[in-house]
């Protein structure tokens, strides 16, 4: 619903105002008609970033976020892309960050995939016959990945930092699935538990960064959140054999909330001749906010794969 002022008349002749969402606000209160947003097909704001080089663009790039962070997090690595004369872009997903929506829920996961698609196609618009590049963080690899199986010959490359493509083993056993799946039905919106920020990095400036950070959601996944990531999972598997999209996977050898093992299945079984794997030794989940030598290295990882594939 739109919050209106009191009182609020429309223009003088008494019409009332030509956007009927004038006063439309972002969670932390902020107005979007000031902001840059797109609309998604449910209606809902979603607040976007675009990081814009001084030049005439050779590329775009999308960033796709992951659970419980938005896209204000990529500021370092879309600066560096962009300083390559390549056009990034994001936006925070349905119910993250600066977008609408109740905080990490989600009615589909596929909601994720076409909300992107949409953003996407009015990029293509804008800026008509450039390559268009993914990079996915953890559960927005799991939407990169979907979003360019949807379109597998439209995308340039897909980047994925440590992407969700199988269940922690620990974390998910059959009976603990079952159960989640038993419990959707009765008690969607229990906790299973929040996300540990120790298990974020090896960097204690950046779990704090992120334990600070007022745009991220720090509450627990909710059952009904996690059998959709259940579905997400299920999906990526019956769809590994039929990529051949340009993929680089980057993973840490010690992450905690992404099984690599799904990254070196995922090099394993898709049949794409362009592919790469990088694993960082010892290093845990957000790559791009690890210790700084492998934070650097993945940032220059990034930049000559992409520049090679302009
Ligand atoms: O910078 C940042 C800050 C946050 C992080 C991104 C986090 C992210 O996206 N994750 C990690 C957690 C993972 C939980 O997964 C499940 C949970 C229960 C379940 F039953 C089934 C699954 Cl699969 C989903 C993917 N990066």
């Amino acid at each position: 619903m739109c919050v209106r002022k009191e009182g609020q008349l429309g223009g003088l002749g008494g019409e009332m105002p030509s956007e009927e969402c004038a006063d439309r606000v972002t969670p932390q209160g902020s107005l979007y008609r000031e902001l840059p947003h797109i609309i998604n097909t449910d209606g809902q704001y979603l607040f976007c970033r675009y990081w814009s080089p001084k030049t005439k663009p050779r590329a775009l790039v999308m960033i796709m976020h992951g659970a419980g962070e938005h896209s204000g997090r990529y500021n370092e690595l879309a600066e560096l892309i962009m300083n390559e004369s390549i056009f990034v872009f994001a936006h925070d997903h349905v119910g993250h960050g600066q977008s609408e929506g109740n905080r990490m829920v989600i009615s589909n996961f596929q909601v994720y995939i076409r909300d992107c698609l949409q953003h996407i196609d009015h990029m293509k618009e804008k800026y008509p016959g450039l390559n268009i590049f993914l990079i996915g963080h953890s559960m927005g690899g799991a939407i990169a990945i979907l979003t360019a199986n949807e379109r597998p010959n439209d995308f340039a490359g897909v980047m994925l930092i440590a992407p969700l493509i199988t269940l922690q083993p620990e974390t998910s056993t059959p009976t603990k699935v079952f159960l989640a799946r038993l419990l959707n039905y009765v008690l969607p919106n229990i906790g299973l538990g929040s996300i540990d920020p120790n298990f974020i990095s090896r960097s204690e400036e950046e779990v704090k960064n992120y334990i600070n950070d007022p745009l991220n959601y720090h509450g627990s996944v909710k059952v009904s959140f996690a059998v959709q990531l259940l579905n997400t999972v299920a999906r990526i598997e019956e769809i590994l054999p039929k990529i051949t999209w340009p993929f680089l996977l980057l993973h840490g050898e010690a992450d905690k909330l992404c099984d690599i093992n799904g990254s070196y299945h995922m090099y394993d079984t898709a049949p794409s001749k362009d592919r790469t794997l990088k694993v960082y030794t010892s290093a845990y989940h957000v790559l791009h906010k690890e210790l700084p030598q492998v934070t650097s290295e993945v940032f220059t990882e990034i930049q000559k794969w992409i520049v090679k594939r302009l």
